[in-house]
C-alpha cells in the first residue's frame, strides 16, 4: 500500500466515531485476510475455529493461482517480443518457432504464479513454502480436533512437496496407527495433486524446450518442487519417449508415497515386457471386494428372479457371463431390489481407478470413464475337461487385430475412442482365469500353448492392471475352469464426448435416494414412534403425491 495512504488510514482510524469494521480493504486479495485470521486463531490454540479459515485460505490461494495463470495466456505483450530477442526463440521467424516461443513464455509466466500468489500485496518477497506450510497447519489442526482422515489427506499432500520430510512422515505414521485399519480411499487432496502434477508437467516441458530449442528457463525453485539438480529427472528428459510419460512416475522414483495411500506399483511396463502397462495393488480392502462381489451376486440373483438366467459367455460356451453396468446397479438400488452400499461403492471405486490411471498415464490430459462394467465369468460344471478355448480370446481394446499380420485397425466395430483400459480384480478363489499379454501376431494362444505370451497377471482382490488400449497391448484371459471370477472392467477416454453418461445418471439416482432418506429421517425425528417399521417398508407409496417414484420392490 502507498505510504501516504497508510498514514491517511491511520488518521481516519483515530477519528471519533469510526469503528474498525468501517474499514474494508478492497485491494488485498481475500485469502490473505483469512490466512492471517487463521494464524491468529492457531496462536490462541483454537484449532477448531482456525480450520475453516485455513481451508478457505488454501482454496483462496489456489483460486488466485488460477487467475494468475489465466492471465498468462493474454495477448502477447511488448515484453514478450523483447525476451524473444534475448533468448533467441523464434529468431528464425518460422511459424513453429513462433508458436513454441509463445508457449514457452506462457509456461514461464505460469511458473511465476506460485511466487506471485505467495507474495503479500506491497511486499517484494514471497512467503517461503506458502502452500506446504498451509498443508502442515491443516494436518496438525485436523489431528488436534480428531479428524484423522483429513489429517492424513493433508499430510500426504505435504509429502508430495517434500517426500523426505521426517516430521511429516512421522505424523503420517502416527495418524495411521491411531486410525487402525488402512483406508485405501485416502490419498492426497485432489486440488494439491492436480497442482503438483500440472506444475511438474509444465516444468518438464520447459526443460525440454531448454534442451531442444535452446530457450532459457530459470526454475524458480519454489516450494520443494524445484527440479534443478534432479539428475533422474534431467536424464529422463534426455531420453526420447512418449510425451505422456508421467510426472507421477517421477514422483515415485523419489519417494514411496504413491497417489493413494496403500496403493503400490507392483509391475511397470518394463517388468511386464511391453509398453504402457502397469499392475498396481492395494486399491481395495478385502471388505470392499466383499461388498462388490455381493453386489454382483445380488444383481445376478435379481436378474434370475425376473427370468434372466445369466447368459452363456459371448466368448466361450463353457462359461457363464454376468455383466452389471453402473446405471443398472443404481436402478436396482433405487428400486430397493438390492442394497445401495454396493452401487455407491461401484461409483466411488471407478472414480478411484480413473484418478490413478490418469495420474499414472496421462497427468496432463484429463481421462474420462467411457464404460464401467462389473463382469463375472463362471465355469459351467462338468464341461471343463476337454477345454481348448480361452475365457476371452486375444484382442486389443480399441482396434481390430489382424490375426495374420498383427496389425490393428482403429476403426469400427472396435471402440476406437478407448484410450486406456483397466481391470480391477475382486477375487482369486477360482481356477484358471489369468490375464495375459501377447505379441501382436500371437493369436494361436490356447489353454495349453503359451507361445507369444509376454506377461501374465494373476487376479486378486484390489489388484489393478492398467494399459493403453491399442494394438501395442493385445491380451486375453485363460479359461476359468472352476469357480467364479469377478472384475471391474473400466475403459477411459480422452474424448469428453464419449464420457459415460450412465455414470452421471447413476450418481444422480443414488443422490436422490440419499436425499429422500435424509428427508424421511427428518420427518420421523419429532414423533417418537414406539414401534418403527423396518427400513425400506416405511412410506411405501406415500410419496406419489410429491411426484417422486414410489419406493416399492420390483419383484419378489
Ligand atoms: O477380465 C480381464 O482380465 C480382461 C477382460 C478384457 O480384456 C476385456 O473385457 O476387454
Ligand atoms: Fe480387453
Amino acid at each position: 500500500m502507498h505510504l501516504q495512504m497508510r498514514e491517511d488510514m491511520a488518521k481516519y482510524r483515530r477519528m471519533s466515531g469510526v469503528q474498525p469494521q468501517s474499514f474494508r480493504d478492497l485491494e488485498t486479495p481475500p485469502h490473505w485476510a483469512v490466512y492471517d485470521t487463521s494464524l491468529e486463531l492457531l496462536g490462541r490454540q483454537e484449532a477448531g475455529l482456525a480450520l475453516p479459515r485455513l481451508e478457505e485460505a488454501l482454496q483462496g490461494s489456489l483460486a488466485q493461482m488460477e487467475s494468475c495463470r489465466a492471465d498468462c495466456e493474454g495477448p502477447e505483450e511488448q515484453q514478450g517480443a523483447e525476451e524473444e530477442e534475448e533468448d533467441g526463440a523464434g529468431s528464425q521467424g518460422g511459424l513453429y518457432e513462433a508458436i513454441a516461443g509463445h508457449w514457452v513464455r506462457v509456461l514461464q509466466c505460469r511458473q511465476r504464479c506460485v511466487e506471485e500468489t505467495a507474495t503479500r500485496p506491497g511486499r517484494s518477497f514471497p512467503v517461503p513454502d506458502f502452500l506446504p506450510s498451509q498443508l502442515r497447519r491443516l494436518h496438525e489442526a485436523h489431528a488436534q480436533v480428531g479428524n484423522l482422515s483429513q489429517a492424513i489427506e493433508n499430510v500426504l499432500s505435504l509429502l508430495l512437496f517434500y517426500p523426505e520430510d521426517e516430521a511429516a512422515k512421522g505424523a503420517l505414521n502416527r495418524y495411521q496407527a491411531q486410525l487402525g485399519e488402512p483406508r485405501p480411499g485416502l490419498g492426497p487432496r485432489e486440488d494439491i495433486q492436480r497442482f503438483i502434477l500440472r506444475s511438474l508437467g509444465e516444468k518438464r516441458q520447459l526443460y525440454y524446450a531448454m534442451e531442444h530449442l535452446g530457450t532459457s528457463f530459470k526454475d524458480p525453485g519454489f516450494q520443494g518442487l524445484s527440479l534443478v539438480g534432479d539428475d533422474a529427472f534431467l536424464d529422463y528428459h534426455r531420453t526420447p519417449g512418449p510425451l505422456q510419460l508421467s510426472s507421477l512416475r517421477h514422483l515415485e522414483k523419489s519417494s514411496d508415497v504413491l497417489l493413494l495411500e496403500g496403493v503400490t506399483l507392483t509391475q511397470d511396463s518394463r517388468q511386464l515386457n511391453g509398453s504402457e502397462r502397469a499392475v498396481l495393488d492395494g486399491l481395495l480392502t478385502p471388505a470392499e471386494c466383499g461388498v462388490l462381489l455381493q453386489l454382483a451376486k445380488d444383481a445376478a440373483g435379481a436378474g434370475a428372479r425376473s427370468g434372466y438366467r445369466g447368459r452363456r459367455s459371448p466368448h466361450t460356451p463353457h462359461e457363464r457371463f454376468e455383466g452389471l453396468t453402473v446405471l443398472k446397479a443404481a436402478q436396482l438400488a433405487r428400486s430397493g431390489t438390492i442394497g445401495s452400499q454396493g452401487a455407491k461403492l461401484l461409483l466411488e471405486v471407478s472414480e478411484r481407478v480413473r484418478t490413478l490411471t490418469q495420474a499414472y498415464f496421462s497427468p496432463e490430459r484429463p481421462l474420462h470413464l467411457s464404460f464401467t462394467h462389473l463382469v463375472c465369468r463362471s465355469a459351467i460344471e462338468g464341461e471343463q475337461e476337454q477345454r481348448m478355448d480361452l475365457s476371452h480370446p486375444v484382442h486389443a481394446d480399441n482396434c481390430v487385430l489382424d490375426p495374420d499380420t498383427g496389425e490393428c485397425w482403429r476403426e469400427p466395430p472396435a471402440y476406437t475412442y478407448r484410450d486406456y483400459s483397466g481391470l480391477l480384480y475382486l477375487n482369486d478363489d477360482f481356477q484358471g482365469g489369468d490375464l495375459f499379454f501377447t505379441e501382436p501376431n500371437a493369436l494361436t494362444v490356447t489353454v495349453r500353448g503359451v507361445g507369444g505370451v509376454t506377461a501374465r497377471v494373476r487376479p486378486r482382490c484390489g489388484r489393478l492392471v492398467a494399459f493403453s488400449s491399442g494394438g501395442e497391448n493385445p491380451h486375453g484371459v485363460w479359461a476359468v475352469t472352476r469357480g467364479r471370477r469377478c472384475a471391474l472392467a473400466l475403459w477411459h477416454t480422452w474424448a469428453p464426448e464419449h464420457r459415460e453418461q450412465e455414470w452421471l445418471e447413476a450418481k444422480e439416482l443414488l443422490q436422490q435416494s440419499e436425499e429422500e432418506e435424509e428427508e424421511e429421517e427428518e420427518e420421523e425425528m419429532p414423533s417418537k414412534d414406539p414401534s418403527p417399521e423396518p427400513p425400506g417398508r416405511r412410506h411405501q407409496g406415500v410419496r406419489d403425491k410429491a411426484g417422486k417414484p414410489p419406493r416399492v420392490r420390483e419383484e419378489l
